[in-house]
């Protein structure tokens, strides 16, 4: 909890008056989400733009003002946990299913940060299932083109019955631990009509924040690798 915390609080240094910020989802942004509550109510002037309803509610709670697509010019940063991490800063997201509104943020974000703890921390993704998001009609279908893609889709349950994200659609949780071109198999994902999109975020990362071996926290940025 503490290593989460000291990620999460790091990441809202990035944050400056006059910001409009992408709050991610999960248990590690929280800290963050929770930080810039905090700056606010010391006098910080900031717009988030949430990538769940749960972190809406949460960035309300906070009392951090939220935008509107409309009424913004740009994303400043974004910043957002992970399920993994590999050496070259490209992750795994969507473990708490709010991946397509995530990448749509961290995509539109001029910095996108990630905080993750060293767990998340990987040589190669796919020890944890990449999440497919998929539109209901037809899932049937898109869960066999992905089966023959060779990644073994889960339907993700939620108390008995096919989990829903917030724009109403389903996940798969796939294996792609056998997958050596990451890039190419989020697009090849992609291609399929009934995906939406799917937690490969190749590329996308600026500045990934963790934990070194004597616990203290570090910056790694993709520019200065
Ligand atoms: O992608 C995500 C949600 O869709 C989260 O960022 C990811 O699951 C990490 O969450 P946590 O910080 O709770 O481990």
């Amino acid at each position: 909890m503490d290593e989460k915390k000291r990620v999460g609080e790091k990441a809202a240094d990035f944050v400056e008056d006059g910001m409009v910020v992408g709050l991610g989802t999960g248990s590690t942004v929280y800290y963050t989400i929770m930080k810039l509550g905090q700056r606010v109510k010391e006098g910080l002037n900031i717009q988030g733009i949430p990538t769940s309803v749960q972190t809406e509610e949460l960035a309300k709670k906070a009392g951090i003002p939220l935008a509107n697509f409309k009424d913004i010019e740009q994303i400043d940063v974004a910043i957002d946990g992970a399920d993994e991490v590999d050496t070259n800063l490209d992750l795994i997201k969507g473990g708490g299913g709010a991946l397509l509104r995530e990448k749509i943020i961290a995509k539109a974000a001029k910095k996108f940060i990630v905080v993750a703890t060293p767990f998340k921390m990987v040589e190669k993704l796919g020890a944890f299932r990449l999440p497919v998001e998929v539109v209901p009609f037809g899932a049937e279908l898109t869960e066999k083109h992905i089966r023959e893609l060779g990644n073994d889709p889960i339907l993700r349950l939620f108390e008995g019955k096919p989990y829903k994200t917030d724009n109403g659609n389903y996940i798969f949780d796939c294996d792609i631990s056998h997958t050596l071109h990451t890039k190419e198999l989020e697009e090849k994902l992609n291609m399929f009509p009934g995906v939406v999109e799917n937690g490969l975020f190749i590329n996308m990362s600026d500045i990934v924040i963790s934990l070194d071996q004597e616990k203290n926290v570090v910056l790694i940025d993709r520019n200065h690798k």
